[in-house]
């Protein structure tokens, strides 16, 4: 895969500017206001109760905040988190020892919980709904099972497939939460707080023209005005100005919907090769040269949620919006 700026993917890079940027109160963080509003009750709920929180499940793309949810609410919770993710859990002993150091009331976070193995999900059953584990010592005919009581906690899993979620662990969460694309009011809000943080001036028509081409998606708009902020000080004056974002967008080959180069080669295959589709996704896959997965996760679906791509049952199909944006002739129906 390639590296794009528009990536909702996270990078090295990422990593060392969003520790900085993340909101830590629910206050804080912005957008997801339906996400927000239920989590607030629940939270209050569960305080007044003097329990821990449901379990949470939270999914959606890559980039929208559920690492940093998850960290809010433990904040909320005034609880400790501890951090994993699916693929690091190997065998049930690297459950069994971090569900035994938790402490009553805290986040257990588990990123990526659709690639958790199957074996390491059966113990995680019992020990969400009855808050215990059952162990197997011994081999053989000497092996016996011992159950071992965990203190309550609250467990938080994201994953940006809840397709692939195995059904019986779905179900185990109390509090399913779907997190959307932001729309472009909170992303500009998250672009002025983030400059704020790294104090730098943005002009308010630069925060919207950024948020207007982050896809979104507050990773992508805090990556975008990193990069900005580079060109803010080489080629202006420090300020971020909305002539400098066109400008410095145009170099880093962001289009005004937030598109880049990738997009446009998905698209214009799809319309020159085959006729603007239908097609399988095992198609265009082989004559753009990239997996199947990494176009269905990663490039279809902002163009999906733009209107650009639709999904029909004989394949995908581009949309009149999406021939005139890259300027090409919508066939007409003879
Ligand atoms: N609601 C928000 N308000 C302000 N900033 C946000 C918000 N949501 C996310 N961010 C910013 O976007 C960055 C990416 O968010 P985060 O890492 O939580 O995404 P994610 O959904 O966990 O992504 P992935 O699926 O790749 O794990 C964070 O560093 C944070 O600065
Ligand atoms: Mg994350």
């Amino acid at each position: 895969m390639e590296d794009r700026v528009v990536s909702s993917e996270s990078t090295d890079f990422d990593e060392q500017i969003e520790l900085s940027l993340r909101p830590q109160t629910l206050d804080t963080y912005i957008g997801q206001n339906k996400v927000k509003d239920n989590l607030k009750i629940f939270i209050e709920a569960a305080k007044m109760r003097e329990e821990s929180l449901d379990h949470v499940l939270l999914y959606g793309p890559p980039g929208l905040g559920k690492t940093t949810l998850a960290t809010v609410i433990a904040n909320e919770m005034a609880v400790h988190i501890k951090m994993t993710s699916g693929p690091a859990i190997e065998r049930p002993g690297d459950l069994a020892a971090i569900l035994s150091s938790l402490e009553p009331g805290d986040v257990l976070f588990i990123d990526e919980i659709h690639r958790l193995p199957r074996a390491i999900e059966e113990v995680l059953y019992p020990a969400m709904e009855d808050y215990c584990l059952d162990i197997v010592v011994g081999k053989g005919p000497t092996a016996r099972s011992i159950r071992l009581d965990l203190p309550p906690f609250t467990l938080v899993g994201a994953t940006t497939r809840s397709g692939a979620l195995s059904a019986p662990l779905r179900d185990r969460f109390g509090v399913l939460l779907r997190l959307d694309y932001y729309d472009e009011e909170a992303l500009a809000e998250i672009v002025e707080r983030s400059a704020e943080l790294f104090q730098v001036a943005i002009h308010q028509q630069g925060a919207i023209e950024l948020a207007r081409r982050s896809r979104g998606t507050p990773r992508i708009a805090n990556r975008l005005l990193k990069r900005v902020r580079d060109y803010a000080q080489v080629i202006g004056d420090g300020h971020i100005t909305l002539p400098l974002c066109q400008t410095a967008l145009e170099l880093l080959q962001v289009d005004p919907l937030g598109l880049d180069h990738i997009d446009r080669k998905l698209v214009e295959n799809m319309i020159e090769r085959f006729r603007g589709g239908p097609v399988g996704l095992d198609t265009i896959s082989a004559s753009i040269g990239e997996e199947s997965m990494t176009i269905e996760d990663v490039y279809e679906p902002y163009l999906m949620q733009i209107g650009f791509i639709q999904r029909t049952p004989r394949g995908r199909m581009v949309t009149a919006l999406a021939y005139e944006h890259f300027g090409y002739a919508y066939p007409s129906e003879t």
